[in-house]
């Protein structure tokens, strides 16, 4: 199993993004900004729903692959870290998510 996780990935957009490497995706995306990237992130989002609507698994492994790429460049954008997203994730978990569930509208 690949050791492979979000937080490499987070760290390398935070490099990439900086570089102004022509060549770099991802700095192409920093310097189009918040609404570009979000596009993109739409996008992926709309070709993994296909994927996983029409049982096409490894086009669902890629286009979430894609998605997850997009989503940290737009968290990077926003300045909002992985480990933060985690901590509301973990804060719905047991006696906390109970409390937290209870807050948010239509759940
Ligand atoms: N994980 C990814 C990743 N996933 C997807 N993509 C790129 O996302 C882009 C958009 O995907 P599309 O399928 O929409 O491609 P497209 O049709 O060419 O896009 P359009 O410009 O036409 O809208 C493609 O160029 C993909 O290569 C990624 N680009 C970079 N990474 C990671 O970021 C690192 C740094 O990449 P660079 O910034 O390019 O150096 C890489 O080593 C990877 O780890």
């Amino acid at each position: 199993m690949s050791d492979f996780d979000l937080k490499k990935l987070e760290a390398i957009i935070a490099e990439r993004g900086r570089s102004g490497d022509a060549q770099s995706w991802t700095a192409r995306l920093f310097n189009a900004g918040t609404p570009k990237a979000a596009q993109k992130m739409g996008e992926e989002a709309v070709e993994a729903v296909i994927a996983a609507v029409s049982g096409d698994r490894e086009g669902l492994i890629s286009e979430s692959a894609d998605l997850l790429y997009h989503w940290l460049v737009v968290l990077a954008l926003a300045d909002v870290k992985v480990d933060e997203v985690m901590a509301k994730l973990e804060s719905r978990t047991g006696q906390s998510g109970v409390a937290e569930k209870a807050s948010r509208p239509h759940q």
